[in-house]
């Protein structure tokens, strides 16, 4: 991709998450390549790709990332991202931080040449109860991040968030105007219960508010006789939304690879045909994209 060019492709690579470290690696590296090899500049993992998904599992399968050696799936993410040239978005792994022994859900996100750009652990911990149909805490095992995240790249700056924090406005409306961002990417897993009524709502919703891309990649829903064994059973439907809430690429549960083009011309076409950028009130109403 020449620098400067307003066509970002990426890949989402929806895959089975299985309880083999080394095999959730190899595969992710498998599928990194392939979208590669069909032209993405830019591959994105899903949460917890190296892991169940699970706060039973998240200590179990826990790396450090920064302050120490980083652990295997940072090497192979590395590994991964120089060989296939492209930046990556590695999802999320379990991420133990060696000096305060704290664990979050970590985002970390590469360029072509390998090197770790950021890491974004996820802000807002996915604690809900609906009643006869899903209990989660993560919190009774994570700890939330502290910090908003996102990184520069040649089409514009890109935010992160992980999973819930897409119900969250405020992360990507930040994104948005205090840093600029024309797309926002959420490694997410969501669930057959609260996937369907919220999951592409929420992303069109998001990127509506902003007129910016919208991206989510999910983990593939792991097959009948696991989620009889109690598995996590994930929504899949990664997805990508256009700044004006279209679908522009999306998927079912099953193990893929989902592509699209971002087109950074019909960005600036958009928030010139509809110029909410210019019109907010904030003598009306507070502007929380305001401050460092
Ligand atoms: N992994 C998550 O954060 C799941 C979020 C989710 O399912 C939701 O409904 O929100």
């Amino acid at each position: 991709m020449p620098l400067g060019s307003k066509l970002l492709n990426i890949a989402l690579v929806q895959m089975r998450v299985t309880a083999n470290k080394a095999t959730n690696l190899q595969v992710a590296r498998d599928k990194v390549l392939a979208a590669a090899r069909q032209g993405a500049d830019m591959v994105v993992l899903p949460e917890c790709f190296n892991s169940p998904y699970g706060v039973q599992h998240f200590a179990k399968y826990a790396e450090a990332i920064k302050g120490t050696e980083p652990g295997e799936s940072i090497k192979a993410l590395a590994g991964m991202a120089r060989e296939a040239q492209v930046y990556l978005v590695g999802g999320s792994i379990p991420e133990v931080d060696p000096t305060t022994s704290k664990h979050y859900n970590t985002c970390p996100v590469f360029n072509r040449e390998g090197e770790l750009l950021t890491t974004h652990r996820k802000v807002h911990l996915f604690d809900i109860d609906v009643p006869g149909k899903i209990t989660f805490r993560e919190s009774a095992v994570l700890s939330p991040g502290e910090h908003l995240s996102h990184f520069a790249t040649e089409w514009g700056p890109i935010g992160l968030g992980i999973c819930y924090d897409l119900r969250f406005p405020e992360m990507a409306m930040i994104a948005a105007r205090r840093h600029g961002c024309v797309a926002m990417v959420y490694p997410a897993a969501f669930n057959t219960t609260t996937g369907p009524t919220f999951f592409e709502l929420l992303q069109r919703a998001r990127a509506v508010d902003n007129l910016f891309y919208v991206a989510t990649c999910s983990p593939a829903r792991p097959p009948a006789e696991e989620l009889a064994q109690g598995s996590y059973p994930a929504w899949g439907h990664s997805t990508i939304i256009s700044p004006i809430g279209e679908v522009v690429a999306t998927c079912d549960a099953e193990d893929t690879i989902v592509h699209a083009q971002l087109d950074f011309d019909k960005l600036a076409e958009y928030r010139t045909s509809y110029p909410i950028y210019q019109q907010r009130r904030f003598d009306l109403y507070p502007d929380v994209a305001e401050g460092s």
